[in-house]
């Protein structure tokens, strides 16, 4: 029954604890990291309500200690994939017409808890699952996570607010239906922010999900389900599956009740995955939702005019916070002969600053890469940077994987702006810069516009306000989220909605009103009054 309107304000950002020493948060978060060191997770997947454990484990350990084993999760097979998807179809009906306030208490009961006492366990995880470090720990797991629960049900009760004009005799009005099947959603390992926002946004607009995480995100993955299981989520609506991911495809995307999938990951499997629902569209009963968020190649263009501190400040921590595996983080440079010696001695300097180790370690700014192939990937670009005579590394450059996937912040300096490190996305703390001619600016503005394909974030840097205005217009479409005289990280829900074009993604916006869109499938709802009684048109009508 609903008797009322009900009101959701809008939120504030949820504060951002510093973990300063001698802070009581810094005391709490490093006992809860002990305490889940000393224990030895046994993680099931969570199918309609059941907790699933197949015996097939895979041991999770913290990249920067791998002879650490924090635990194991247990993988599934086809056969999971299946069983949660008739776990969301048998749930359905009854999530899709529980009242609209009674999901949104579901998710803000979820925030409350993350914000209180789920707010080490889920940092601690993370820290540990994932090597972030406590302050981009608390930006992401907690901080991140909690906006996009609570801004998330303002703007759904915004759209539901909206109605159409009705003339006279008739009532119109559209009513926002969850889309018709279930929705997939697959996750990365770098955001656990990312993580829970796919699944629960469309959860929250009375869908029902399947969820893959990322393998190396499962630890926090975990605890995010457990506040769901806690704030009252009811059994099936969110089901959490570890398998592989075309495993997973395969069923998923050839299932008739298939409606929607909501991806962040990289551009290669976005692309596989909508060419095989391409493939399969004439299966499925409605067309599905495709929300993909994918790689970057993002960019710090410098003007003549920049502050050498402030170009200098945004690379460091725009290229090399959380190892530079943020899709936002600043992989390319483009410094003008003005000032470029400058950035690059201030830039140097400060790297050899940063400290790299454990996160346990509160010192430690740089921890480690997230997996072995990730590692190994990125050591071969800087050895091949290492061997080629266009290229030169003026920091970093050694990395070790005897203790834990330790890389250097790494910078590379080149003479040809279409070198490899300047194109493809790396995912790792690597950032290379190219020097050019400080009048060139128009020149320069075509080549970063031309040289990826990715348009997710870039940053303009100048003091020069006709500077910042041609380079607002002339890269209107190179980067989703720009930046002027920042760096290209950090947006935070509610301030910077998030998303890229082109090769990015859907540019679908996550934490925001147009995110949230996709999930909906209106009906348009007229009724009329006094319905009319005889079908003449008053001109059929015969003069008397
Ligand atoms: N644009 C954004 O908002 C955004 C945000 C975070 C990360 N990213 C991108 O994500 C990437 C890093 O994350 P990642 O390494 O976890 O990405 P990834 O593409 O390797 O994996 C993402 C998810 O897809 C799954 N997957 C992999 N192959 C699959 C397949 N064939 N079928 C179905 N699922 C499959 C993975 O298991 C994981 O759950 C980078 O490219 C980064 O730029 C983008
Ligand atoms: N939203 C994050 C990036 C997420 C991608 O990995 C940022 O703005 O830095």
């Amino acid at each position: 029954m609903h008797n009322a309107y009900f009101h959701f304000a809008a939120p504030a950002n949820e504060p951002v604890y510093s973990y300063a020493p001698g802070s009581p948060e810094r005391e709490a978060l490093k006992k809860q990291l002990a305490a889940f060191k000393a224990q030895a997770f046994d993680i099931p997947m969570y199918i309609g309500d059941k907790e699933v454990r197949t015996g097939k484990t895979i041991d999770l350990r913290p990249p920067h200690e791998i002879k650490h084993k924090l635990g194991h999760f247990h993988e599934g097979d086809a056969s999971h994939v299946k069983d949660a998807i008739a776990a969301a179809l048998a749930a359905r009906t009854k999530w899709a017409d529980t009242p609209w306030e009674q999901r949104a208490a579901v998710f803000l009961k979820a925030a409350e808890l993350l914000a209180t006492k789920y707010r080490y366990q889920i940092n601690a995880a993370t820290m540990l699952g994932q090597s972030k470090n406590a302050f981009q720990a608390e930006i992401d797991s907690a901080c991140e996570l909690i906006d996009f629960l609570r801004f998330n049900v303002h703007y759904l009760a915004d759209i539901y607010n909206q109605q159409p004009v009705s003339s006279p005799g008739v009532h119109n009005r559209l009513e926002y239906r969850p889309l018709e099947g279930f929705v997939v959603a697959i996750t990365p390992f770098n955001f656990t922010a990312i993580a829970g926002n796919l699944p629960t946004s469309a959860a929250m607009c009375g869908n029902v999900v399947v969820w893959k995480p990322a393998y190396t995100q499962v630890l926090a993955a975990h605890v995010i389900m457990k506040v769901l299981q806690e704030a009252g989520l009811p059994a099936g609506v969110i089901n959490l599956v570890y398998t592989d991911g075309p495993v997973l495809g395969d069923i998923c995307f050839s299932h008739p009740d298939f409606a929607g999938i909501h991806f962040t990951g990289s551009t290669g499997v976005f692309q596989q995955m909508w060419k095989t629902i391409g493939t399969n569209i004439s299966k499925y009963k409605t067309y599905p939702r495709i929300v993909g968020e994918t790689g970057g190649k993002d960019f710090v263009l410098a003007h003549k005019s920049a502050d050498v501190d402030t170009v200098a400040i945004a690379l460091a921590r725009g290229a090399f916070e959380y190892q530079g595996q943020k899709c936002s983080a600043a992989s390319r440079a483009y410094l003008p002969s003005n000032i470029a010696a400058a950035v690059k001695a201030k830039l140097v300097a400060e790297l050899k600053t940063m400290k790299m180790g454990t996160t346990e370690d509160f010192t430690n700014f740089i921890n480690a890469v997230i997996d072995e192939r990730s590692f190994d990937k990125i050591a071969k670009y800087i050895d091949n940077a290492k061997n080629d005579p266009d290229a030169t590394i003026i920091a970093g450059g050694n990395y070790n994987k005897s203790e834990g996937y330790f890389v250097e912040p790494t910078v590379i300096e080149v003479k040809d702006p279409k070198y490899v490190t300047m194109c493809e996305e790396i995912f790792g703390p690597v950032l290379t810069i190219y020097v050019y001619e400080a009048d060139k600016f128009e020149e320069i503005m075509d080549i970063v516009d031309t040289t990826s394909p990715y348009a997710l974030t870039g940053s303009i840097i100048a003091h020069d306000r006709y500077a910042i205005d041609q380079a607002t217009k002339r890269l209107v479409n190179s980067a989703g989220n720009f930046y002027i005289n920042d760096k290209p990280t950090g947006a935070v829900v509610g301030q910077q909605p998030f998303g890229g074009a082109r090769a990015s993604g859907t540019n679908d916006k996550a934490g925001s009103a147009l995110n949230l869109y996709r999930w909906l499938s209106a009906r348009t709802i007229k009724e009329t009054l006094v319905p009319p009684t005889d079908y003449r048109y008053p001109f059929l009508k015969e003069d008397k």
